[in-house]
């Protein structure tokens, strides 16, 4: 069973009028939906069926993640265009499924931008972990050829999942999806269900060419760590006033913004040039802790770090 409490309600009336029963379940529905408008429902697998993770999330502006230039534009374009194109797929008997691999290194952005991405189109995400304990090759079959409508399916890390199932945990257990499983389960039985699957993972070289052929993976980019314009549009995102911001935040005139901005922008650029990196959730940190004014020096300091714990 699903592993949810459930129980059983009778509802009895002295009223002849049986249509009041239809038109409570009706409302109750229609309350229970309003607390999932707007919101982005996370499922992981429960057995062999898909269920509901924690509550229903907020959704994230997709213009929150600030990726290189084109990338989301790319991806958004790209999704649209398949789902747009159903009867086409139909028409030529091709499964109607598309794969998408986001590479590159940690805290880019590449989770935030699927979950914002899923929320703009009112998806919701289905997460699977490859590695989880009890997951056979059956399971994930039946996983992948069940997901709830209108869902993406989220695989976080794919390169990690195969090289530990040569692992064994303290407790003996292993991992029991095999790769041919794997492929098996993406491969499916050809059906006109609709299938979006997202992969992510920090070390593309590592995957098998089988795994990111066309078909299985239909596009694949890199999300890199922070360019010098992510780092100006990500710090001008932050410290730009919102309408909804109280007063009282920190008070900082539109001119001088875009002149720290630059100055950012500027900084990123040469620390680059030098051969330094960061990485979008790095900035991330470091605006959370700074004043717009601050951020400069933080960000010098971040650069400094990082060239002192070179080898
Ligand atoms: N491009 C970005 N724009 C805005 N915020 C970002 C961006 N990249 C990372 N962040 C922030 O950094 C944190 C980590 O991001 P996220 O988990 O999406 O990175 P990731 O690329 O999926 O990392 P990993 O490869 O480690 O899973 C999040 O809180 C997110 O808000």
């Amino acid at each position: 069973m699903s592993g949810i409490p459930w129980e059983t309600v009778t509802l009895t009336t002295l009223s002849r009028d049986r249509t009041i029963f239809p038109k409570l379940l009706a409302e109750a529905r229609d309350i229970a939906m309003r607390g999932q408008e707007g919101k982005l429902v996370i499922h992981t697998p429960w057995g062999i069926e898909w269920k509901p993770f924690g509550l229903p999330r907020r959704k994230r502006p997709l213009k929150s993640v600030v990726l290189g230039s084109g990338i989301a534009e790319a991806v958004e374009k790209d999704v649209s265009a398949f789902l747009q194109r159903r009867q086409w797929y139909a028409d030529r008997g091709i499964p109607y499924r598309r794969g998408y691999l986001l590479h590159g290194p940690p805290g880019s952005g590449k989770s935030s931008f699927i979950q914002a991405l899923a929320g703009s189109l009112s998806y919701d995400i289905c997460v699977l972990n490859l590695s989880e304990r009890g997951l056979a090759d059956d399971k994930l079959i039946h996983l992948l050829s069940n997901i709830p409508e209108r869902s993406f399916v989220l695989i976080e890390d794919i390169d990690a999942a195969f090289n530990k199932r040569v692992q064994t945990s303290e407790d003996g257990y292993q991992s029991s999806v095999t790769f041919s499983g794997f492929l098996n389960a993406l491969d499916g039985v050809a059906s006109g269900e609709e299938r979006i699957i997202f992969m992510t993972t920090n070390h593309p070289e590592r995957l098998d060419p089988a795994l990111i052929r066309p078909g299985r993976v239909d596009l694949s980019l890199l999300i890199g760590d922070a360019s010098s314009s992510q780092a100006k549009r990500l710090f001008i995102q932050f410290y730009g006033r919102g309408e909804e911001e109280p007063s009282g935040w920190e008070e900082i005139q539109e001119d001088e913004l875009t002149a720290l901005g630059n100055s950012i922008e500027r900084l990123v650029e040469e620390e680059m040039q030098a051969g330094g990196k960061v990485s979008m959730a790095a900035l991330q940190g470091l605006f959370i802790r700074s004043s717009a004014r601050e951020a400069a020096d933080g960000l010098r300091s971040l650069f400094k770090e990082q060239r002192t714990l070179k080898p």
